[in-house]
């Protein structure tokens, strides 16, 4: 579905900032690209839908080198990037009649995908007067709104109240269901994780590991026990790592006179092995 090869890219202001990077994306896949504000994210998802032309390697999208992209390839993808780009004068109703018409397919009905996203009792107000979670709902619609077989979407549920943002996940995991191929930006570990087949992690332009949530979180084997325990009519904590557990004496002890009261494993999480790998942290 994409194939990317050698890729380099500089901005006037940034010279080689994107250098022999390449990576595939399989047709289903949800690939998440994860990194901290200025990592590049935008940048790659803007190569890859074809914003930003002047690249060098190769760039395979749906078949086709994007920098020569034919006329149909918009035909093919959706796009919601984070600062939506909506008629502020036309109703939320209008904005979506009014993409729809500039597709050669059939469309999804507005007025269904409206309700889905609790539009449907504004879908006669100017986009100028929504809110921005609001736009960014409505915005999300357009992008599915001419069923498109890729799917490009920056930061989908970012500021939305946290209702919206299951509603727009369960949507994203239902276009998946469909058999489409997405690429989710984000700089949030837990959609990252929830959402994402595989995810890349992005820093300074470039891939610093790719794989899936599971995969990436078992390099880091070190795993830490916190275990409470009762002593003198008080509950104290205690912590080991797992692998010295055998050998901590005041764990052994409360364990052989049934006086724990608790233990649980703190297992690392995505941006645990994100600082371990890169150095950075997510925010
Ligand atoms: N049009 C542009 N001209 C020059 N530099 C740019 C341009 N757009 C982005 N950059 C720079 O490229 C780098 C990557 O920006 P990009 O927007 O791709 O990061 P990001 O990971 O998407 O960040 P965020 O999570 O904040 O959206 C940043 O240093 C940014 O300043």
């Amino acid at each position: 579905m994409i194939d990317v090869k050698e890729l380099a890219f500089s901005y006037k202001q940034q010279q080689s900032f994107i250098t022999d990077l390449s990576f595939a994306v399989s047709p289903g896949e949800i690939f998440g690209f994860l990194g901290p504000s200025g990592a590049g994210k935008s940048t790659l998802q803007k190569i890859l839908c074809g914003i930003l032309r002047n690249y060098n390697g190769s760039v395979t999208v749906l078949g086709q080198e994007v920098k020569h992209r034919s006329k149909d390839f918009y035909q093919q993808i959706g796009v919601d990037f984070e600062f939506p780009n909506l008629y502020g004068k036309f109703s939320g109703l209008d904005n979506l009649k009014y993409f729809a018409s500039l597709y050669d397919q059939e469309t999804l009905d507005p007025l269904l995908y409206l309700e889905r996203v609790g539009l449907s009792e504004h879908k006669d107000k100017k986009v100028a007067e929504y809110s921005k979670g609001m736009k960014m709902r409505l915005a999300f619609v357009r992008s599915i709104l001419h069923d498109p077989k890729l799917l490009f979407l920056d930061e989908p549920t970012s500021g939305l109240d946290p209702s919206y943002a299951r509603t727009l996940k369960e949507m994203i995991l239902e276009q998946k269901k469909l058999g489409k191929t997405i690429i989710l930006t984000t700089h949030n570990m837990h959609d990252a994780e929830e959402l994402c087949d595989r995810v890349a992690f992005i820093v300074d332009g470039g891939i610093k590991a790719v794989g899936t949530p599971l995969e990436l979180k078992s390099v880091k084997t070190e795993v830490e026990v916190r275990y409470g325990y009762r002593l003198q009519n008080q509950i104290k904590q205690g912590k080991a790592m797992l692998t010295e557990l055998n050998r901590d004496e005041r764990f052994l002890k409360h364990l052989e006179e049934g006086s724990l009261t608790s233990i649980h494993t703190k297992e690392a999480t995505l941006e645990d092995v994100f600082m371990d790998v890169t150095g950075r942290r997510l925010i």
